[in-house]
């Protein structure tokens, strides 16, 4: 299996002198392609900035991040932000989007900066990605206009604009009630289907559930992690059960 992403031995401090202390300490991990992955772990055990440093929007101390056979560590800053554009998709609990644009102009609004395709191709493509995650009807709404739920389909359409191998997910569930979360799992679960890589923060076990491999972290090392088959939407509670079991074993 090809590995979209290699993290060797990460260390990532935080303050200085005796305040200085390793949020991530020496944490090694592998990311396959097309692999749908979460973390989980106490609040503040560094599962943020693990992300933060396995797409490049965080520089390490320490160690390596190879991305797509790219050495992250090793790159400028320009490089850096275009793989992260271009090669790689975000979404966030709260998804950041301009008030005084609809909606689909807030997804097609970093592609026309970033791209030189025409307006009209970046459109067509976004009220496609729109129409399939179920909020064509929304594309003049105001973003105050629409429910949380909506707002994170359309952010996921916002990271899906340039075909990314990966989607970098911090808590994209956790502003939503349980049904809106199950949606927007069942979304990214048909995303990772079609061969993009997912990997999610999360602190909802029936959401990391959903996901073929889980790493436990706490004290800024992951201290472990458990497989499951890709989820075919028929056992989702012996899974949860698993995942809660694994979680007070270790404690988290
Ligand atoms: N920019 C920063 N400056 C100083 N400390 C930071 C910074 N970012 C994170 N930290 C600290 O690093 C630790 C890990 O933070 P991180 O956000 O990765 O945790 P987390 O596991 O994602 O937590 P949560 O579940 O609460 O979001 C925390 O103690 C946090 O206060």
């Amino acid at each position: 299996m090809n590995k979209i992403i290699n993290g060797d031995s990460i260390v990532k401090s935080f303050g200085e002198g005796v305040e200085q202390r390793n949020v991530l300490d020496g944490v090694s991990v592998e990311i396959n392609e097309g692999e749908f992955v979460s973390i989980m772990g106490s609040s503040g055990s560094g599962k943020s900035t693990l992300m933060f440093a396995l797409s490049g929007m965080d520089r390490i101390d320490s160690g390596t991040v190879v991305f797509d056979n790219k050495d992250l560590s090793a790159i400028g800053e320009k490089q850096l932000s275009d793989i992260r554009r271009t090669e790689m998709g975000f979404i966030f609990q709260q998804p950041t989007m301009l008030k005084n644009l609809n909606i689909l102009d807030n997804i097609i609004l970093p592609s026309i900066k970033d791209n030189r395709k025409n307006t009209e191709t970046i459109a067509q493509k976004a009220k496609s990605l729109m129409k399939r995650v179920g909020i064509s009807e929304l594309e003049k709404r105001d973003i105050t206009q629409v429910s949380g739920g909506q707002l994170q389909r359309a952010g996921i359409c916002r990271a899906l604009m340039n075909n990314p191998k990966i989607i970098f997910g911090d808590e994209p569930t956790g502003a939503l009630n349980s049904k809106s979360a199950q949606e927007i799992m069942d979304i990214l679960s048909e995303i990772n289907t079609e061969g993009t890589a997912v990997m999610i923060v999360t602190h909802d076990a029936k959401v990391a559930a959903r996901t073929e491999r889980i790493l436990f972290m706490r004290d800024g090392k992951i201290v472990s992690e458990m497989k499951l088959p890709k989820f075919n939407g028929l056992d989702i509670e012996d899974r949860v059960e698993k995942v809660t079991s694994k979680m007070l074993e270790i404690g988290i």
